[in-house]
């Protein structure tokens, strides 16, 4: 037995007919009607609904007196139960069988005749009406002792294939369905899957159904047997053995004219309906099946309807069952119509009904065709056929792909488990990020504090401290902290490099994790998620940034408060000594100029200051060290390459508070008389103070920072004998408006007769001599008559009639700050360092 595809049957269909032999004809659908016999006591003692008049027509609903009817040879008089108008309605068939014709009898008269014709090349159909248990799968398919047409056909269809087998060759193929509860199934597989209809030009095929070859009648009588047993049935209130669904047995035959290569084709349809039930005392899923039964009978009704009279719009496809019977009931097909009644008066209204309607079956016409097809064409006509087919085919493709193109994606099943594992490692990834923001954060800041208690020491050391024992355990104190916070930067930097590697492996994991989607083609439904979480670390990354730049803005603001305090106090008290020196007749021409100039630097702020970022300048190193404090790694996150931490700040670059102050000092040497370089105009003198301001003093706009220096000395260009190399102190400062004073002393030398001090290093024994010398140097109050002349070139002052002599070999810009000692000025504690 071969199982063929149903398409290639459907293809051979679509050959060309042949040509002048596809005449059609208009037929009537033929209607036959089947009575049921009653059981013996019924028949003889009840009324019934049907009179058979002749072989072609009934009455239906007799009148009662036209009736007479005998029991044991005795007349009973009539009884009419319902006491009703009889309706007495005559209705004309194309033949009317009683309830004494068996099967074959039927047979013979109807389906017989339709061999003949099937084998023409017509379709052909034969479908059993009628309410549920009027005898239509009895019909139909009968008993072993009364077989039924569909086998009665099958035999004589073999017989006839037989007798013509010299002249015709004969593919017979078969197929067997059902339509249960508006579903369709395969009755010819045991695995019932309900199956779809696919609607092709004027007919409905079933996809996926099974269509087997069938070589003998036993086969087809076996494929006939296994199909009725998969079927449907129920014990129903009207019929223990009710079939609950409509069953549609197919046969499908070709057959090749050995002579010609003719080809033709043709369909047998053999159709038997469920009953239509009235709603009765069935429940459950019997009671959905009645639905559906009558449901799909009532559009087979519609369908006859508009059939019969002949309209256009015919509801084939209000249901499955007339969408599968479209072919059959008005197209391409000789068709038949058992309608079976019973004459019990209890089915009164089922009978009226089937008749009803098989009368109006009768009105319907089909167009008759004969599916033939030649091979009987020259070469050329197959090369046309053959390109117009590969056409058509590259079509299709086309088709095809643009549809599967089209075609929306199936969600994945575990699309939702899939989901939550991307949130998580979005979390995870979230949390990472946040974990070292906030880590960096802390690093920062701390960085931060180190850099502002620093400034703190160099502040501290521009002050001519007159005892340095009493400012030790203060600058101990804060040297602590210094090494705290380089202790703690060591350990964050530890930390912050174990995070990076977990952030790594957890943002290679979520890339693997997102990449493996991608390959699956499942990406395309989590990419909106994907976005979101993205969004996610994104404001999660801005928010910690923001948090931390509002905390170091705090640390900057505290310190620029403080600084605003001290320069105020500072200008305080320079008003003050200037205002002294003035009515002592003490204040020289060059101190007036510079309170000037103070008063209107005051006056000026911020405007005085210019913002010089040009490579090379100083400014661009603060800039740096500014900005740098706001970032945080966030576009190292972004690209996942782990940066290179912060770098604390060395311990040699934070020596101790002591140190520091000792260290300037001891970068003061004394030079002998004979070392001196100084070419000023008062270079004979032994005791000469050359004393340089600020080059960039007056014009730059770090008048104020100059200015508020009481004394200002400038290391002279003249004076180059090198001391050890030690990198200047760093400098960095916050904002360029509110920068200290700076101090920068370098290689200075300092000469000095009187204190007997001859190139020694400053050292604990001599730095209260150093010390006196500076202030008395630095203090303009205490040095003699300080005469001064002004070196257009270089900017050198010099001041005559001093007994030290300080010369310094950088003029470029450092600077030193000698303060007065009187009045000490109070720093004021802050906690926020
Ligand atoms: N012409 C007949 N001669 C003898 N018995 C018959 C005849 N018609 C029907 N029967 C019997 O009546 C009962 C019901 O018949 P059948 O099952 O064929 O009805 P049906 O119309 O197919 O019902 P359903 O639609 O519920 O399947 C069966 O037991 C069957 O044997």
């Amino acid at each position: 037995m071969m199982v063929l595809n149903r398409r290639s049957l459907e293809n051979l269909k679509k050959l060309v007919p042949g040509r002048g032999r596809n005449v059609t004809k208009e037929e009537q659908m033929r209607v036959f009607v089947r009575i049921k016999p009653l059981p013996e006591e019924e028949d003889l003692l009840k009324p019934k609904t049907i009179r058979i008049r002749n072989d072609n027509a009934l009455i239906f609903d007799p009148k009662q007196d036209e009736t007479p009817f005998f029991f044991h040879g005795v007349k009973q008089n009539p009884r009419d139960i319902s006491k009703r108008q009889h309706k007495s309605i005559k209705y004309d068939f194309h033949r009317v069988f009683g309830p004494q014709s068996s099967n074959e009898d039927i047979y013979n008269e109807s389906t017989k005749d339709l061999l003949d014709k099937l084998l023409c090349g017509y379709n052909c159909s034969v479908f059993v009406y009628g309410a549920t248990g009027a005898g239509k799968t009895f019909t139909m398919l009968g008993n072993e002792m009364n077989y039924g047409i569909t086998y009665l056909t099958m035999k004589d269809l073999y017989e006839k294939v037989n007798e013509q087998q010299n002249s015709k060759k004969f593919e017979i193929y078969v197929s067997y369905l059902e339509v249960y509860n508006e579903m369709v199934y395969d009755l010819l597989v045991s695995d019932k899957k309900p199956l779809f209809l696919r609607e092709c030009g004027n007919t409905t095929s079933v996809a996926g159904i099974t269509i087997k070859m069938v070589n003998n009648v036993d086969e087809l009588i076996e494929m006939l047997r296994k199909g009725n047993d998969n079927r449907t049935q129920h014990p129903t209130d009207a019929n223990a053995e009710s079939s609950r669904s409509h069953a549609l047995f197919q046969v499908y035959i070709q057959m090749t004219f050995k002579h010609t290569d003719q080809v033709k084709m043709a369909k047998l349809s053999m159709v038997d309906l469920a009953g239509s039930e009235r709603a009765s005392s069935n429940k459950g899923m019997r009671f959905k099946e009645g639905s559906n039964i009558n449901k799909s009978l009532l559009a087979l009704g519609n369908c006859i309807n508009n059939l019969s009279d002949g309209l256009r719009h015919i509801p084939y496809r209000d249901s499955k069952l007339t969408r599968l019977l479209k072919d059959s009931l008005g197209g391409n097909c000789k068709t038949l119509m058992i309608s079976c009644v019973s004459p019990a008066l209890s089915s009164y209204e089922d009978t009226h009904n089937t008749l009803k309607y098989a009368s109006r079956a009768m009105k319907i016409k089909s167009n008759l065709k004969e599916n033939v097809m030649s091979i009987n064409h020259p070469p050329s006509h197959y090369t046309k056929l053959i390109s117009g087919l590969e056409d058509e085919n590259q079509l299709l493709k086309k088709k095809y792909e643009e549809v599967i193109k089209a075609k929306a994606p199936i969600p994945p099943d575990n699309l939702e488990d899939l989901k939550s594992t991307l949130e998580s490692l979005f979390t995870g990834k979230i949390k990472k990020h946040n974990e070292i923001l906030r880590l960096e954060s802390t690093q920062k800041k701390t960085e931060l504090r180190i850099f502002l208690k620093k400034n703190l020491i160099e502040r501290f050391s521009s002050f001519n401290v007159k005892n340095l024992d009493e400012m030790t355990s203060e600058l101990n104190r804060i040297n602590q902290a210094i090494q705290q916070f380089q202790g703690r930067m060591a350990s964050l930097n530890a930390q912050l490099n174990i995070l990076w590697d977990e952030a790594i492996a957890s943002n290679n994991e979520l890339n693997l994790f997102i990449k493996k989607l991608e390959e699956n083609n499942v990406k395309q439904f989590l990419d909106v998620d994907i976005v979101r979480l993205n969004s996610e670390v994104i404001i999660e990354e801005q928010a910690t940034l923001l948090e931390h730049r509002n905390e170091i803005g705090m640390i900057l603001d505290s310190n620029l408060h403080i600084s605003h305090e001290l320069i105020t106090m500072l200008a305080e008290k320079s008003n003050e000594y200037y205002t002294l020196l003035d009515a002592l007749k003490k204040s020289t021409e060059d101190m007036k100029k510079n309170h000037n100039n103070i008063t209107k630097s005051f006056l000026g702020g911020l405007k005085a200051v210019s913002w010089d970022f040009s490579p090379g300048n100083q400014c661009k190193i603060k800039r740096d060290a500014y900005f740098n404090l706001n970032e945080l790694s966030i576009e190292n996150l972004r690209t996942c390459t782990k940066p290179e931490f912060s770098k604390p700040i060395k311990l040699e670059e934070c020596m101790s508070p002591l140190q520091i102050v000792e260290d300037k000092l001891e970068q003061i040497t004394l030079q002998p008389e004979s070392n001196k370089m100084d070419t000023s105009p008062d270079s004979n003198s032994d005791e000469t103070v050359v004393i340089s301001a600020q080059a960039e003093s007056l014009n730059n706009t770090f008048v104020l920072k100059q200015n508020l220096d009481l004394t200002s000395v400038k290391r002279s260009a003249t004076t180059t004998t090198p001391h050890r190399s030690k990198p200047p102190i760093d400098t960095r400062c916050l904002t360029k408006s509110i920068t200290k004073p700076t101090i920068q002393r370098k290689r200075l030398v300092l000469n000095n007769h009187k204190t007997g001090l001859t190139n020694k290093k400053v050292n604990q024994e001599n730095m209260p001599l150093i010390m006196a010398a500076t202030r008395t140097l630095a203090d303009p109050i205490l040095t003699k008559a300080v005469t001064k002349t002004r070196n257009n070139s270089n900017n050198i002052l010099t001041a005559k009639s001093v007994n030290t002599r300080i010369t310094s070999q950088d003029t470029c810009n450092k600077t030193i700050n000698v303060k007065n000692q009187k009045p000490t000025l109070t720093m004021r504690q802050r906690n926020w360092l």
